[in-house]
């Protein structure tokens, strides 16, 4: 991140921290107005390990790089035929193989079923730990079909949905 763009952080306004223009819509659509937020587009690593892990850790890097209070979120795809994965690495598993590709992973199961799992950690600042707050839903992989304008939205039908 440059200077300047550390420079612009206003104390007290939290940051959503997210390098997703999609996401970031998402997340405004909701917040609305409720608390006063502002948006930071940095790259951030993508971690290694347990989804509410890596979303802390994840929190931690944005606080230390915005020196401020921030919000982050991390969204994993989970397969039960594969006890959760790709889960927490659903977004190189969408570049690689595509939305084919993880119809395929799932060719050898039964079992269809999986769940969207969006996970928020608010971080007070660098030293602060984290709050993790974890929403899942249920569905099932599908053929892709319907707008493909975000990730594996056109795969994942959501339990009670006629729609992907
Ligand atoms: O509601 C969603 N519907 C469909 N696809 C979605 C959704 N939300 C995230 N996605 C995709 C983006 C990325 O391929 C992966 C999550 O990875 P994830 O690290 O959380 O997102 P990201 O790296 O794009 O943004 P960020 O800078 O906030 O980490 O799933
Ligand atoms: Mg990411």
């Amino acid at each position: 991140m440059s200077g300047t763009a550390a420079a612009r952080v206003l104390p007290k306004v939290v940051t959503f921290v997210t390098g997703n223009a999609k996401k970031l819509e998402e997340v405004r659509a909701i917040l609305g107005s409720s608390i006063p937020f502002q948006s930071l587009k940095l790259d951030l690593s993508e971690l290694q390990g347990e989804p509410e892990d890596i979303s802390k850790e994840k929190a931690r890097m944005a606080a230390s790089q915005v020196n401020g209070p921030v919000l982050v979120e991390d969204t994993c795809l989970c397969f039960n035929a594969l006890k959760g994965l790709p889960g927490p690495y659903i977004k190189w598993f969408l570049e690689k193989i595509g939305h084919e590709g993880l119809n395929n992973l799932l060719k050898a199961y039964e079992d269809k079923s999986a769940f969207a799992m969006c996970i928020f950690s608010l971080a007070l600042g660098p030293e602060e730990e984290a709050i993790t707050f974890v929403g899942k839903t249920p569905g099932k992989i599908v053929p892709a079909r319907g707008p493909a304008d975000f990730g594996w939205d056109p795969v994942f039908q959501p339990d009670g949905f006629e729609q992907t």
